[in-house]
């Protein structure tokens, strides 16, 4: 990460004038519940990551005002939003479909919001085509947005959503909508102009590649709840539930540890090398499981599990193996080394991990 607008350790994100968002936005959507806090500093750029369903576009909707909140409150640079309407609010929106007015070209679709504002018809196109220009488009101002490709139409949508200077940035799943290749490209000037925009930025995505690449803080949604949030490289480094662990590739379980030895809550145990006592999670890559057809012989009886083959899959240029039986796992290995086991769906196998591999840290 090479963002350097974090706020300083230990400060609270919203500044002592009480700049930057601080929400909690309680909704009730038939049986669904939302829960979730958010406090951001100005120039900071979160975002809310999760599974399908968790709750993400609805947090955001409720920050938009587009949702009604049933508790909690939205607090933007030290004023409350409650009783705003949605297009009074100095907010702007990028959908993933990007809700491009069709009949409108990309000029007039960026003078929309700023002749909102109040700016005349000529001042909101100069404004907007100052946008179109910083966005690389102003050959293409006269476009509807028929004409653009998707890469174009989402930076129209952005060029929309800054020019009217927003104090509060939302973006749903602002890449989801591009092919493989124009995302690239799209990711990286989103990247550039978040950089470069001083108030709150939040985003929502179900990719951990734009969350890890596009954020400077994440905030995991699961079930409407907040279950964990931090800089990308601690939840990388600490993940705190299976969804995460998943995410980030790793193995994670649960236990108790006494000095180097962890009792998983449903299973063996597993030695490490840090000393801890209490409840921890320990956690290791799917690379550092080594496997064997036979017990191998002479090995200590430590980290060494009996299992059986669940499934494969390939996983980049490895074969995953999802393994059951005294510990659930996920091992890596090459394709040759899988052939030369002889791995297959019900075979067993004996699966082992060096101390030195595993990480274990409070829960
Ligand atoms: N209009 C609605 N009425 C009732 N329930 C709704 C409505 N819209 C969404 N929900 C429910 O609210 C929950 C959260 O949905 P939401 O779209 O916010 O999740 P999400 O995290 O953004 O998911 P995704 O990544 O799939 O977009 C879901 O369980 C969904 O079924």
């Amino acid at each position: 990460m090479t963002h350097t607008r974090q706020t300083a350790p230990g400060s609270t994100p919203t500044g002592v004038d009480g700049e930057g968002l601080d929400a909690r936005l309680v909704v009730q959507r038939g049986s669904f519940r939302l829960d979730v806090a958010l406090t951001v500093a100005p120039g900071e750029v979160v975002a809310l990551l999760g599974p399908n369903g968790a709750g993400k576009t609805t947090a955001l909707r409720a920050l938009a005002g587009l949702v009604p909140v049933s508790g909690g409150g939205v607090c933007l640079d030290g004023a409350a939003l409650d009783r705003t309407p949605p297009e009074s609010r100095p907010v702007g929106v990028v959908f993933q479909d990007y809700l491009l007015f069709p009949h409108l070209t990309a000029l007039d679709n960026v003078a929309f919001g700023p002749r909102c504002h109040g700016a005349s018809k000529a001042k909101a196109r100069e404004i907007a085509a100052g946008w179109l220009d910083r966005m690389g488009l102003a050959d293409h101002a006269g476009a509807k947005p028929r004409r653009l490709s998707g890469g174009q139409a989402q930076r129209v949508a952005l060029a929309r959503a800054l020019a009217t200077r927003p104090r509060l940035l939302l973006l749903d799943e602002p890449l989801a909508a591009l092919d493989a290749r124009t995302r690239l490209e799209v990711r990286a000037e989103l990247r550039r102009h978040l950089a470069e925009f001083e108030a709150v930025a939040v985003l929502v995505t179900h990719d951990p590649l734009d969350a890890m690449v596009l954020a400077d803080r994440l905030v995991v949604v699961e079930s409407g709840r907040v279950v964990q949030e931090g800089t990308p490289s601690e939840i990388a480094r600490r993940p705190r539930t299976d969804y995460i662990a998943q995410l980030v590739g790793l193995n994670l379980y649960r236990g108790t540890a006494g000095g180097h030895t962890v009792r998983l809550e449903a299973g063996p145990a597993i030695t490490t090398t840090e000393e801890l006592s209490g409840p921890v999670f320990v956690a290791f890559p799917p690379g550092a499981v080594t496997l064997f057809r036979d017990r191998p012989s002479g090995a200590s009886a430590r980290n060494l599990w009996r299992c059986e083959v669940a499934g494969l899959e390939t996983h980049g240029d490895q074969i995953r193996a999802d393994l059951t039986g005294e510990l659930s796992l996920a091992a890596d290995l090459t394709a040759v080394a899988a052939a030369e086991l002889g791995l297959q769906p019900g075979a067993t196998v004996w699966a082992t991990v060096k101390a030195t591999q595993t990480h274990a840290y409070p829960a």
